[in-house]
This record gives structure tokens, C-alpha cells and sequence, in this order.
């Protein structure tokens, strides 16, 4: 492909990714992988270069862009030899009128921007994120780490995490491969490390998803115990189960709940659990550096839907908790409705729950809870928040 019908790929695929994040479609890299599926002609270098002037697009404009063609005028406003591409020939784009409108650059969307947390930095949501490990103690910390992941770096303060260059394809490597590291963001890691999980306790992982904490809850708990890792999602819980395989995990119980009806799956967990874990669903804007289309899926009508469900499913994990038992309340989302205020909300609305302080490596207090954000702690952006049951 020449360099202008990369541009020109670019428009059309960002065309995709403007009306499929309207409608809540597929991600952008789905329909980046779809689109090349139909194109064998492009080989692994326009690829690349097109993905790229793809995601610097998406990464330049907060709010969703009127078209792919707007999306990219907006990158050559900044980038005059991206500009020179859109010369008219074949298969390139069409010059760029003089005034033609390109969208406007920024981080948060104009709306979003009262809506997070006071001490949050705009700037660093859309950086770079780094690949962060989690060494996995069910397996032990293998003599010959630092020979296979030689450019792996330690995280202070947390001692079974390591942090790789962006992009590090760790797939490919025997630690990953043998389950001797997990995947898994510093700021999942110290989410996991607040639960305080113990060999022979009962836990349960109420949003588990694919099971990303469970696997280090399992890690925390030794083997040993009880641990249930809950979802309305079957598909996501499916993934739990070779992840699980290849940690070591084995213990791992998963219980599929259905929406709407989950304190009947749960009924016989009433009462019984050491800690509760809600990683809850979430705007996921502590996650721009990795999505940062989702800034162009979220509206507000989306997140007072988000903040309600929340609240429910905060509701019927509660009485999960033993009396002492504590839950843990975590979102990747730097929104005050969805943290701060969504903990004060439940405090409210019940009785017989403590505020426990945290003190952690990473982050900082904020309300009742705990604030994690890229730009002061290099990690994904999240707040949790950790409540002891006093009374039954
Ligand atoms: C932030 S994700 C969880 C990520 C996961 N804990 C991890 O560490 O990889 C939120 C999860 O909540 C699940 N979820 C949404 N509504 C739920 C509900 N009512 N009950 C239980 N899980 C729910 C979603 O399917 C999704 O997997």
C-alpha cells in the first residue's frame, strides 16, 4: 500500500469504529482485524502503519468525531506530513479543503470532565501503558526469572509485580506460557492485596469477568479455601477455566448468575463469606491509555446506568458478607458518581458497615475509599473502597 492509501484505510476504518461505537458494536481492534481479514494484499508493515494512524486518531479526539475522515483531518491539523498524504491520487484521500472542519482535540469529553475525581490528571489518562506481571506464587518464584524476563523491572512496593516496556509480547514467553506470570495491571494487583484474602477463607469474586483477580486471589489464598468466582457473563467465565489450568488455580468454584435474579444463585452463600470482591462494571475511564475509544462510547444516559447498577449489585452482595467479613468495592473508573459517592450512597442506605482505612504502596485516600491514576501512580486509573460488616 502506499503511504496515502494508509490514510485512506484509516478513514474508512475509523468510519467503522465511529458508528460501531454509537451503536455499541465491536471494538476498534475487532474491526481492525476484520477489515484486514478482506484485504490480503496488506502486508504486516501497512498493518501496522495503518493501525497506528488509527489509534492516533482516536487518542487525539475526547469526543466521537463526525467520520473517519474528520477523525484523521483533526491528526493532520497536528501532523503536516500526514496532512501532504491527502493529495487526490489513487487511492488516497481528496486534499483537504481550506476550513474543511476536523475534530477537535482533547482527553475528556467536555461533560465528563466535572464528573472526575477533583486530584485526577487529564493529561496522563491517555499515555502509554506499560505491561505490568504478576509473578504467581502458586507456582513459586521461579530462580531463573530475571533470565527469562530480562527486561522486567520491580514496581515498588508491590513484590510480585513487574513492569515490561509497552508492547512487550509476552505471550510468547516460557513464564507466561508455564503460568509462572499473569498479565495483570499494578493497580489489579494492589486491588487484590486490599482484599487481604487468607489461606482457608471464603471468598467470592462477584464480577470475576475472565477472572483476572480471582487467579490472584487464588494466588493470595494459597490453594486453599473457598473461592468462587461469580458472573451474569458465560462466555467470560469460560475464560477462567484454561487460565486457571495453566496457574495452578484448581480450587476455583464458578457460578454463572442470571441477570436480574442473582441473589438466587447466591442464596446459599448468605452470611458465609470472609470478603466479598465487586469489581464492578464501570465507565472504565481509568483505562483510556489501553481503550481509548471508550471515551466515544460512554454518554451520559450510559453512566447513570452504570451508577444504578452499581448500586444493585453492591445491594445483593452485601448480605453475602459474614458478620466481620469485608467488602471490597473496586471500579477502573476515576468518576466521584461511581466511587466516592457510590460507597457513601451504600453507607447510607445501610447499617452495620465500617469504613476500614487503607494504606497502601500506590495511591492515595480519597472519601472513603482509595484513588489510583496514572498520571501519581503509573498504574491503570481505579477506586476502592474497603467496608468491614459489623453487625449481622
Ligand atoms: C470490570 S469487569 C470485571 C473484571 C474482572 N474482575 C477482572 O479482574 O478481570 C466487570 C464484570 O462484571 C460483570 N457483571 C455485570 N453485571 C453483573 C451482575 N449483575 N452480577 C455479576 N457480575 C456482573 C461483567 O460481566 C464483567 O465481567
Amino acid at each position: 500500500m502506499t503511504p496515502q492509501a494508509r490514510i485512506q484505510a484509516a478513514i474508512e476504518l475509523l468510519d467503522a469504529i465511529i458508528a460501531s461505537a454509537r451503536d455499541g458494536g465491536p471494538a476498534a481492534d475487532t474491526l481492525i482485524a476484520r477489515y484486514f481479514k478482506d484485504r490480503r494484499y496488506a502486508g504486516s508493515r501497512d498493518r501496522r502503519a495503518v493501525r497506528d494512524h488509527v489509534y492516533r486518531a482516536i487518542r487525539r479526539a475526547a469526543e466521537r468525531p463526525e467520520d473517519g475522515r474528520a477523525a484523521m483531518v483533526g491528526l493532520a491539523r497536528d501532523l503536516p506530513e500526514i496532512a501532504a498524504l491527502f493529495d487526490g491520487g489513487p487511492h488516497a484521500p481528496v486534499p483537504i479543503a481550506p476550513g474543511e472542519p476536523g475534530a477537535p482535540p482533547g482527553a475528556v469529553p467536555g461533560w465528563l470532565i466535572p464528573l472526575l475525581a477533583a486530584p485526577v490528571e487529564q493529561d496522563a489518562l491517555l499515555g502509554r501503558a506499560p505491561v505490568d506481571l504478576r509473578v504467581n506464587a502458586l507456582k513459586g518464584v521461579p530462580a531463573d526469572l530475571t533470565a527469562l524476563l530480562p527486561d522486567a523491572d520491580p514496581v515498588p512496593g508491590l513484590s510480585a509485580a513487574r513492569r515490561l516496556p509497552e508492547g512487550f509480547p509476552i505471550e510468547q514467553n516460557p513464564a507466561w506460557k508455564q503460568g509462572l506470570v499473569e498479565v495483570q495491571d499494578a493497580g489489579s494487583q494492589l486491588i487484590v492485596q486490599a482484599c487481604a484474602a487468607q489461606p482457608g477463607m471464603t471468598v467470592v469474586d462477584l464480577c470475576a469477568g475472565a477472572g483476572g483477580k480471582t487467579l490472584a486471589l487464588a494466588a493470595a489464598m494459597a490453594g486453599k479455601g473457598m473461592l468462587i468466582a461469580a458472573d451474569t457473563i458465560r462466555s467470560r467465565l469460560a475464560r477462567l477455566g484454561p487460565r486457571a489450568q495453566r496457574a495452578g488455580a484448581t480450587f476455583i468454584e464458578t457460578l454463572l448468575l442470571d441477570q436480574s435474579h442473582e441473589a438466587r444463585g447466591l442464596e446459599s452463600l448468605n452470611g458465609q463469606a470472609d470478603i466479598v470482591l465487586v469489581d464492578a462494571p464501570c465507565s472504565g475511564t481509568g483505562t483510556w491509555r489501553r481503550n481509548p475509544e471508550a471515551r466515544w462510547r460512554l454518554t451520559p444516559a450510559r453512566l447513570d446506568r452504570l451508577v444504578a447498577e452499581q448500586a444493585r449489585i453492591l445491594d445483593f452482595a452485601a448480605p453475602l458478607l459474614a458478620p466481620g467479613g469485608a467488602l471490597v468495592y473496586a471500579i477502573c473508573a476515576l468518576t466521584d458518581r461511581e466511587g466516592r459517592d457510590q460507597v457513601d450512597a451504600f453507607l447510607t442506605r445501610n447499617a452495620g458497615w465500617a469504613v476500614e482505612p487503607l494504606d497502601l504502596p500506590l495511591g492515595r485516600p480519597h472519601g472513603p475509599g482509595w484513588l489510583l491514576t496514572p498520571g501519581h501512580d503509573g498504574t491503570d486509573g481505579f477506586f476502592f473502597a474497603r467496608l468491614r460488616r459489623t453487625a449481622s
